[in-house]
Parts: C-alpha cells; sequence; structure tokens
C-alpha cells in the first residue's frame, strides 16, 4: 500500500502518522510512504530524521474569530491544496491520510479533490477545526474516544484508539533507561510539558529542583521542550546546581522505550500522551493546559482522574513543592500504584494501529 499522509504542528499530531506508518511497514515492508507537513511545525525536524521522505506546504490555520488573517488564510490554503495535488499525483498514492494540525486540510481536501480514498484520525474527544471540515470529504474518520463520535457523520467513524498506543505498548523500557544513562534501581519520574514544553511545569521544576537531593530512592528524568532548554538548564544551575539525581534533556526522540522504562509521569494532558500513558498502564500526575481550545485538556485529565488512573493539578496550585509533595505521595505507597497501573490500563487501547491499518486495507485503491 502507497500512502501520503500529513499532521503537524505539534508532537500530538505527528506521532500518531509515524506510528502509523510503522503498522503499515510491519504488514507491507515494501509500501512507499510520503509524509506531507509544514516547515514550520515540528514535524519538519522529526520526520526526516524518522528517515521518511518530507515535503512541505506553506499553510496557517484560521483564527476563530473574525479576523482579515482568515481572508489570507484561504488563499493560502488554495495555493497549498493546489501544490498537494501535484505532489499527490506524482507520488500516486492507493490512500491519503491526515492525523490533524492545520496542514492536512490542503493535503486532505486535495487528495478527496482527485478521487483517492482517505482517512482522518482524531485523538481528542474534542475535535480541531481541521478534521471536522474535512470529515465532509472522507471516507473515513478514526477516533480515540467514542464521545467524539457525535461530532462526525455517524456512517464513516469507526472507534479505534491513537496509533501511538500499539507502538508504546510494544516498546522495551530497559532501553529506554539504558540509552539515557541512568543509575539502575531507583524509581525513575518522567517529568515533561507535553511536545513543546511547558513554562509552567519548567518554574515548577526549577522551584523544587534545590529539594530533589532529599529523596535519593528517586531519579527524575526531565525534559525541558527544546526551545526553553539553555534557559531552564542555566535557572536550574542557579539554585545550586544540577541535582544528581536529575537528568535533563530538551526532548526525548525514542520516547516510546523511555515511557516503558518509568514508574510514573508528570505531564500536561495532550490526547497521544495520554494514549501512551494508558496503553502502558502508567500512574500520571496531569498538569492540563489552560491554553487550549475548550479548555479540552482539563477534560482529557478528569477523564482519567475520574478512573483513578490520574492525580491533577491545575496551574493556579502548580509550585514545586506541591508537585514534590504529589510524586512522593504517590510513589511512597506501592498500593497506590499498583491501583493507579490497573485503572490506567484498563483505559488503554493497544490495539489502535491495526485497527486503523484494517480500515486502510478496505478503503485504500486495490
Ligand atoms: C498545546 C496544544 O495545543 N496541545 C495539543 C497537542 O499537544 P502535544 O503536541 O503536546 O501532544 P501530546 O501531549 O498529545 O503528545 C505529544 C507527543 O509527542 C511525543 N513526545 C513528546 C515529548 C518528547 O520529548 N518526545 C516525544 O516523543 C509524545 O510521546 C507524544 O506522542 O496535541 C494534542 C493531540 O492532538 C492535544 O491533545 C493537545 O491539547
Amino acid at each position: 500500500m502507497n500512502i501520503v499522509i500529513s499532521g503537524g504542528g505539534t508532537g500530538g499530531h505527528i506521532y500518531p502518522a509515524l506510528a502509523l506508518i510503522k503498522e503499515i511497514k510491519r504488514h507491507e515492508p515494501d509500501s512507499r510512504v510520503l509524509y506531507i507537513g509544514t516547515e514550520r511545525g515540528l514535524e519538519a525536524e522529526i520526520v526526516p530524521k524518522e528517515g521518511i521522505p518530507f515535503e512541505s506546504v506553506y499553510i496557517t490555520g484560521f483564527k476563530r474569530s473574525l479576523s482579515f488573517e482568515n481572508v489570507k488564510t484561504i488563499a493560502r490554503f488554495l495555493k497549498a491544496t493546489r501544490r498537494a495535488k501535484r505532489l499527490i499525483r506524482e507520488f500516486k498514492p492507493d490512500v491519503v491520510v491526515g492525523t490533524g494540525g492545520y496542514v492536512c486540510g490542503p493535503v486532505v481536501y486535495a487528495a478527496s479533490t482527485l478521487g483517492i480514498p482517505t482517512l482522518i484520525h482524531e485523538q481528542n474527544v474534542i475535535p480541531g477545526l481541521t478534521n471536522k471540515f474535512l470529515s465532509r470529504y472522507t471516507e473515513r474518520v478514526a477516533v480515540t474516544f467514542s464521545g467524539s463520535a457525535s461530532y462526525f457523520p455517524r456512517a464513516k467513524t469507526i472507534v479505534t484508539g491513537n496509533p501511538r498506543a500499539t507502538e508504546v505498548a510494544r516498546a522495551d523500557g530497559c532501553v529506554g533507561l539504558a540509552s539515557l544513562s541512568v543509575p539502575p534501581g531507583k524509581k525513575y519520574v518522567l517529568i515533561v510539558g507535553g511536545s513543546r514544553g511547558a513554562k509552567a511545569i519548567n518554574e515548577a521544576v526549577i522551584d523544587m529542583a534545590s529539594s530533589l537531593s532529599g529523596y535519593p530512592d528517586y531519579h527524575f528524568i526531565y525534559v525541558t521542550g527544546e526551545v526553553h532548554y539553555e534557559k531552564t538548564l542555566e535557572a536550574i544551575r542557579g539554585t545550586g546546581g544540577i541535582p544528581e539525581n536529575m537528568t535533563v534533556r530538551p526532548f526525548i526522540y525514542n520516547m516510546p522505550e523511555v515511557l516503558a522504562g518509568i514508574d510514573l509521569i508528570v505531564n500536561r494532558a495532550g490526547a497521544s500522551f495520554l494514549a501512551e500513558i494508558t496503553a502502558l498502564g502508567l500512574p500520571s500526575i496531569l498538569i492540563p493546559s489552560p491554553y487550549v481550545t475548550n479548555n479540552h485538556q482539563e477534560k482529557n485529565a478528569r477523564w482519567l482522574e475520574e478512573q483513578g488512573a490520574a492525580r491533577v493539578i491545575l496551574e493556579p496550585q502548580l509550585n514545586g513543592a506541591a508537585l514534590l509533595v504529589e510524586i512522593d505521595t504517590v510513589l511512597r505507597d506501592d498500593g497506590r500504584v499498583q491501583a493507579m497501573r490497573r485503572a490506567a490500563k484498563a483505559l488503554g487501547q493497544p490495539e489502535a494501529a491495526t485497527l486503523v491499518y484494517n480500515e486502510l486495507k478496505m478503503i485504500a485503491r486495490a
């Protein structure tokens, strides 16, 4: 099966696409893939690193309010659609897939006008604007949560979960920990602020850094986000140096393996991360971003919390001391850890990539 795939802006839209590509290659090693993204999104860096052919179109997102910028965006959409059509005609895919973010608008739309079967994947309970628009034109809409099915045409919508769950469920945690050279025999806490890093989480970590030496049984793996790395590192050094039980990274490229090796994650509540956490049955402390459409991250986080899989801290209550108390409250109680593990695992959908692949087989041009 030859496939054009598009999704981008942030990791939450890119990694489900990459997981799906891995699943297709597992079944059909000779399949050809072309990824279409934007030069400004994280995909321009992540996708070529994976050895996947990458082309870009120029497009920006629509503003939800009335704005002259939207007129410019329509012009960009039309131009990007023409370029996407050219790329698709040259590549001759059997199927075209979009995994969200505004870049898949022109790509999936172009494919549908060329009569090529298309599928879109939605990671969140509340769908993004682009996917809502595209669902009128696609053959299939694959959703992660049954709760989002009502936003899409019923006849073409299927609940699959997020393909990234499958990739993570197959990962080897020992390889992940070894890649970070962390000391053996500790309880490992990963702290990360979604795919781009989060200022509020970084401030809390800087705030608690000087207290971490009091927790020698724990090892903290801390991901700052690429753009915040230098400044955050400098701020931690200013609090008395990088604690011995802390490993700091700007970004982790082998996240599935690292997730499979840790005991607890502190994170935003983006949908792809949550699919990964539940596929593994990983206890979590979630600090939802308040800066997202319809406050959807808090809804994501509360969903895990209600099942007993996660603890939630809202940004106004976040500081170093509060975060450290939460981490210790979970980790020092094995019974609590086991209960959170079971609750998280019960929500996982580790077969997601296979379900999406099966749908693609059904709609792809023979
Ligand atoms: C601010 C914003 O708009 N956030 C949205 C964005 O979040 P964001 O892009 O942060 O997405 P998620 O938290 O859902 O997923 C991040 C992805 O990046 C990967 N990763 C992250 C850090 C790292 O160092 N290495 C790495 O590989 C994770 O494993 C995961 O696959 O998309 C999500 C999915 O549509 C939405 O639910 C979020 O609300």
